[in-house]
């Protein structure tokens, strides 16, 4: 089934929207955070028009959303987002550092009709961590306590819909659910992909999560959902070396201690059968007191850009395409030194139909200035991946049967 078809078939956030009504919405607003600080907001931004919607139509709002995970640097609390929705909101909201607790529900039997209450990060409870059927995540201690208070659920938080957690998943099996306007809007804008059944579609893929963009780049190629692919980043690095081999002991370290010889496997597969199809890098950039580019026979370290061949020979891919899926940068582009590939691909990209996604992609789209630009920018970062590789999410299940369960 598409994806277009498949959303039809879950309830609209105006299903949800009745004046008085308690509704308990799961936002993503993961946001990266350095040194205590939020250093890029665009999912509370998005979130934040989810969050108006249901307030103007005077619904009692509960707000469950995760930041980072436990043991992490940027598991915090969500007090640190508050400023941050109401600045986008433009009016204050309530927060409680508490998620199933006395208080907590306390404050959700006295919300008025229209008032907004972000509850603490919903994974400092040991369970919403944990992977389960939808079934079983109804019977968790966070549905079990807050889905008696409320009378809707609304998913929204795209970005963490791969996951089947009980803040995800077990709220549809014991409340009539709804689709969020970002969820919604997500599944709509990346269907399209699927529409062209792989008619000048390429993807740009890059970034570090390897195992999930090896994925993604087989199922795409599998189901012809996309002509072409063009791999950079730590990615690119993975194929060049499966396309050519490990040609020194320099190399072969780099290889064995980054935990790369998996991947590389699977990159000698997907070569062997879509080799046409996919293109690797011919050269890198390194650091040798500095930015310097290297053929791929030469390469002796891990690279941290695609060189100046590849940005030209991955450009001309770009220029011959309609659609452009762009997901992960090409290189570090934490470092401006080797930022280039990623920039000049992205702004190339943003003359074509563009759809890019992941934290740090768009973080690089914004630099570009190409951002607004894109015909879609996914809120998701292994969510999007996952979905354009046309793996059915979670969230998506679980909606689809609290749709057939509760009719509304
Ligand atoms: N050649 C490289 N060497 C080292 N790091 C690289 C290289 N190429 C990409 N990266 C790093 O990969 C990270 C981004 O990869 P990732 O796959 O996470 O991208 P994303 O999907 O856009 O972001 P996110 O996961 O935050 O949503 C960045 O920190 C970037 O510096
Ligand atoms: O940033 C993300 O991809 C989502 O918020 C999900 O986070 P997770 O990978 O920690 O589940």
């Amino acid at each position: 089934m598409l994806l277009n078809e498949i959303v039809d078939q879950i309830p609209n956030i105006n299903k949800c929207l009745h004046r008085g009504k308690t509704l308990i919405i799961r936002i993503d607003i993961n946001s990266p955070i350095v040194n205590g600080k939020i250093v890029d907001d665009f999912r509370i931004r998005m979130h934040a028009y989810t969050l108006r919607v249901a307030s103007e139509a005077g619904t009692k709002v509960v707000v469950l959303a995760h930041q980072g995970r436990p043991g992490q640097d940027d598991f915090t609390s969500l007090d640190l987002h508050k400023p941050y929705i109401e600045k986008y909101l433009e009016k204050p909201i309530k927060f409680v550092d508490d998620v199933i607790g006395p208080e907590a529900r306390r404050q959700i039997r006295e919300l008025r009709e229209g008032e907004i209450l972000l509850l603490e990060n919903v994974r400092v409870l040991a369970e919403e961590v944990i992977e389960k059927v939808p079934e079983a995540q109804a019977d968790t201690f966070l549905v079990r306590k807050l889905a008696p208070l409320a009378d809707y659920f609304v998913f929204d938080g795209f970005a963490v819909a791969h996951r089947s957690q009980p803040s995800v998943v077990g709220f549809p099996m014991v409340l009539p659910s709804c689709a969020g306007p970002v969820f919604e809007r997500e599944l709509r804008a990346l269907g399209a992909v699927f529409e062209k059944k792989g008619r000048g579609v390429v993807l740009m893929a890059g970034g570090a999560k390897i195992p999930d963009t090896l994925k993604a780049v087989e199922q795409l190629l599998k189901n012809g959902f996309v002509e072409k692919v063009a791999v950079g980043g730590l990615v690119g690095f993975v194929f060049a070396v499966a396309k050519h081999g490990v040609l020194n002991t320099a190399l072969k370290q780099v290889v064995e201690q980054g935990g790369y010889l998996p991947y590389i496997d699977k990159a000698k597969q997907l070569l062997a059968k879509y080799g046409g199809q996919i293109h690797t890098p011919v050269d890198f950039a390194v650091n040798q007191n500095g930015r310097m580019d290297m053929d791929v026979y030469s390469l002796a370290q891990s690279p941290l850009d695609i060189g100046r061949l590849t940005i030209l020979a991955f450009k001309e891919l770009v220029d011959q395409s309609e659609l452009v899926i762009f997901s992960g940068p090409m290189g570090y582009i934490e470092d401006e030194r080797f930022a280039a590939g990623t920039m000049e691909l992205l702004k190339a990209a943003a003359r074509r139909k563009l759809i890019l996604g992941g934290g740090h992609t768009i973080m690089a789209a914004e630099k570009a200035g190409v951002l607004d630009k894109a015909f879609h920018v996914s809120t998701g970062g292994r969510a999007f991946i996952q979905t354009i590789g046309g793996e059915e999410m979670p969230a998506v299940k679980a909606l689809l049967t609290s749709a057939r369960k509760f009719k509304l």
